[in-house]
């Protein structure tokens, strides 16, 4: 699966910043058989992890997380850019690889007895991931593990959310 996967990540450099190389997804969104073999990957993630929930971050995250949970028979909850969800929200603010940004989700969305999977597309720094087990943590619920589909290597998120982690598995499909 790694080839049909990879193959499908385009290379952009400079973007959003010079110095930067962004890895775009849109291929392999685009692609059914390698959008549903990293789907039913995650999913079976999910069974093996006794997963009641998947956190899906803004947008990407969105994207891969949400068919997951179809997938798995789990609840789907985003973890909202700012300003987004209409309810009473949990807010971590976090720096990325080329910015910095703030997540929120509903403060009810999340309870004592979920074991939660967050599923993003790419680890970079880890910025992103460690603030969305911050708030699994601070909604009473339980990280059952965060899975992405491409892990930076050279960036070091994994590194930097190892102390966050607490025992709970980081998955990479990919790793550059
Ligand atoms: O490990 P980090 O350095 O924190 O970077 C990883 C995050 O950056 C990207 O999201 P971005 O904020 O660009 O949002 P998008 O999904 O809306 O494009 C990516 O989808 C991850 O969520
Ligand atoms: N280099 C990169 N490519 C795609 N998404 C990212 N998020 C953070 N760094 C990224």
């Amino acid at each position: 699966m790694g080839g049909l996967l990879l193959d499908r990540i385009r290379d952009v450099p400079d973007y959003p910043k010079p110095g930067v190389v962004f890895k775009d997804i849109t291929p392999l969104l685009a692609d059914p058989v390698a959008f549903t073999a990293l789907t039913d990957a995650f999913a079976r993630r999910c069974a093996e992890l006794g997963v009641t929930k998947v956190l899906g971050l803004e947008a990407r995250g969105f994207i891969l997380a949400a068919p997951v949970a179809v997938r798995a028979g789990v609840g789907f909850v985003p973890a909202r850019k700012a300003g987004k969800l209409p309810g009473a929200i949990l807010s971590q603010a976090y720096d990325l690889e080329y910015g910095s940004a703030e997540i929120q989700v509903h403060a009810d969305s999340l309870t004592a007895g979920d074991r939660v999977l967050v599923i993003d597309d790419v680890l970079a720094t880890g910025g992103t991931a460690a603030a969305s087990v911050e708030l699994v943590r601070r909604a009473g619920a339980r990280l059952a593990g965060v899975s992405v589909l491409l892990e930076l290597g050279f960036l070091a998120g994994r590194e930097r959310l190892t102390g966050a982690l607490d025992g709970a598995p980081l998955d990479a499909v990919l790793t550059v």
